[in-house]
């Protein structure tokens, strides 16, 4: 604002110059003005450099605070959430959006007050030097403002279709790398180059519309910008010529003029960063403002705190859908009661809902009707994270960090000792592996787990579960990338080390789940048998169907 302020004294000296030196023959004073005149303008640099200054700190400082708020809220986003999005589109708002926040902040918002002020400012003292020369030369700045919102209102939609391309190209490259592995085994890089480019030409289309609406648009403000120094010329100097304004004073009124003008055109260009930055903060806060689990948000206060969970797990005409089409459950009236200590086999065909039981119990989704209760008390009644920690799962799908073997076991842990991790691992069947790689325990391992075999990942990943020393132990096909004589003795160690806790075996092999106390067969959501091995075995249906393609070999 001070800037702001010496930046209207300048004309002013000028006029002072003109009129009150120069034409009254005063020429020995102009050497003390003109250093005035200097000693303004470098006091009105420093000020500006003092606000390039701060407002870089304001922006950095708000934009780090804006990425730390966002990565939180990824971590609270409930499961469902990531079926939708993709995650080079997630990367490009915490990283692309973030920084056109950020430049907006840290520059282009105090250079908004600053030509708010100088306008304001700027015309209330030309119109006080002359009313009528002033309206007369700014009469093309309500035209030249008009133009400036029209486009305002063509580039941002421009401006979001580029955000909104590059989220989707980040998207194309992520998912590349992730899964380059199956483009190269089914031959499919050019279809991936071709896919690539299609997103890559819509990324430029995008661009180039919005240098289009650029292109029409800067000529005409510059223009109509440049006509009103032209209306002061004509109109100023008539007046200067016929004695009604002094020189001085138009000297003033001219340099005011460019001062006033200058920001009115710059104003698209600002409104164009503004455009860039609101497109940004939308899809920022479209993160921000998606909610977060329902459970956390509508945790009665009446849970409780503090009791240790022992592990009898009940499931009471438990039905769910993934979609908001309950015609389509995914598991449907499903019952269970399981006291603690007991183990409790799932198997069924592929999609039978069997995984989805594990979803309810890990509280990545809720379910749609039914009760789930833990030992006895209801779900929705239990601290989270109490639940979190009692309840541990395995899943289908092994995710490891890229950190050491030790690190990846210990996840989740705060503090563990190294007899602790082995321990863990020798119940997973993995101390031996990872004593035979070169640098044991300390061995780093690539992205998700590469440089491991996938029966080697689960062992470690087991081993990531029972160090959390669980109550109740998820099992999502945990062990199907292990040999069954391996399979055995994990689920030998884990017999003895669950003894009064609860575990559940969701498999595809009758191996895993035939020693379960309780053998549950789910087909398209619903429990069509249950009870024990040799029970199932014996009676016509699913579990025999199984059992007899398994055990006569043609599925292993
Ligand atoms: N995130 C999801 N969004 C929408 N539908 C889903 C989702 N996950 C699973 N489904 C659907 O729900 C049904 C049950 O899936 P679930 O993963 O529980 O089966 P499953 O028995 O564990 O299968 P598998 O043996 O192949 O692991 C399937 O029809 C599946 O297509």
């Amino acid at each position: 604002m001070c800037a702001t302020a010496l930046g209207l004294v300048y004309p002013n000296l000028l006029r002072i110059l003109v009129d009150n030196i120069i034409m009254d023959g005063k020429f020995e004073l102009v050497p003390k003005l003109s250093l005035f005149i200097v000693g303004v303008i470098a006091l009105k640099s420093l000020l500006q450099y003092i606000h390039g200054f701060v407002g870089a700190r304001v922006g950095n400082r708000l934009v780090l605070r804006l990425r730390n708020t966002c990565y939180e809220k990824l971590q609270m986003l409930p499961a469902n959430y990531y079926d939708k999005v993709k995650t080079g589109d997630l990367v490009s708002r915490m990283t692309s959006d973030l920084e056109a926040i950020r430049n907006f902040i840290g520059f282009d918002f105090a250079q908004f007050i600053n030509m708010g002020l100088t306008i304001v400012f700027g015309s209330l003292l030309m119109l006080w030097i002359d009313w009528r020369l002033t309206l007369l030369t700014l009469l093309l700045c309500p035209l030249l403002i008009f133009m400036t919102f029209r486009f305002e209102g063509h580039i941002h939609p421009a401006y979001r279709g580029i955000r909104q391309s590059m989220g989707r190209l980040s998207a194309t490259v992520q998912e590349n790398i992730a899964g380059i592995r199956t483009v190269k085994s089914f031959a499919r890089e050019d279809h991936e180059v071709d896919k690539f480019a299609v997103h890559n030409e819509t990324y430029r289309q995008a661009q180039v519309e919005a240098s289009d609406v650029l292109a029409r648009y800067y000529p005409v403000i510059e223009l109509l910008a440049n006509l009103c120094p032209v209306l002061l010329l004509l109109f100023g100097g008539l007046q200067v010529i016929h004695g009604s304004l002094s020189l001085g004073e138009w000297v003033q009124m001219s340099t005011l003029t460019w001062l006033i003008v200058s920001p009115m055109w710059w104003i698209g260009f600002h409104i164009n960063k503004y455009t860039q930055a609101k497109a940004s903060g939308e899809r920022v806060i479209e993160l921000l403002d998606h909610q977060t689990s329902y459970r956390r948000s509508n945790c009665t206060l009446d849970k409780p705190t503090g009791i240790p969970i022992q592990g009898d797990v009940s499931f009471e005409q438990v039905s769910f859908a993934y979609g908001d089409d309950t015609s389509a459950y995914a598991l449907s009236e499903f019952t269970l009661q399981s006291a603690s200590g007991s183990v409790i086999g799932i198997i069924g065909r592929t999609g039978s809902g069997k995984s989805t039981v594990m979803h309810l119990l890990t509280q990545a989704y809720e379910a749609a009707a039914g009760k789930i209760q833990i030992d006895g008390v209801e779900f929705d009644r239990w601290d989270p994270e109490i639940l979190k920690e009692a309840i541990v799962p395995v899943f289908q799908e092994t995710f490891l960090f890229s950190a050491s073997i030790r690190d990846n076991i210990s996840y989740g842990v705060d503090e563990v000792t190294d007899e602790q991790i082995m321990e863990a691992a020798v119940m997973a069947q993995a101390h031996e592996f990872i004593e035979r790689l070169p640098k044991g325990y300390d061995t780093v391992i690539g992205e998700r787990g590469l440089g491991l075999s996938g029966g080697q990942k689960q062992r470690i990943a087991i081993a990531r579960a029972l160090i959390r020393n669980p109550r109740i132990l998820l099992l999502d096909d945990a062990t199907s990338a292990v040999d069954v004589e391996t399979e055995a003795k994990i689920l030998t160690a884990l017999k003895e080390y669950m003894k009064g806790r609860t575990t559940f075996i969701i498999a595809h092999r009758i191996s895993s789940v035939w020693h379960a106390d309780e053998i549950i067969v789910l087909d398209k959501g619903k429990i069509v048998q249950r009870g024990q091995h040799e029970q199932l075995a014996a009676a016509q249906g699913l579990y025999r169907d199984i059992y007899e393609v398994q055990s006569s070999g043609l599925m292993s």
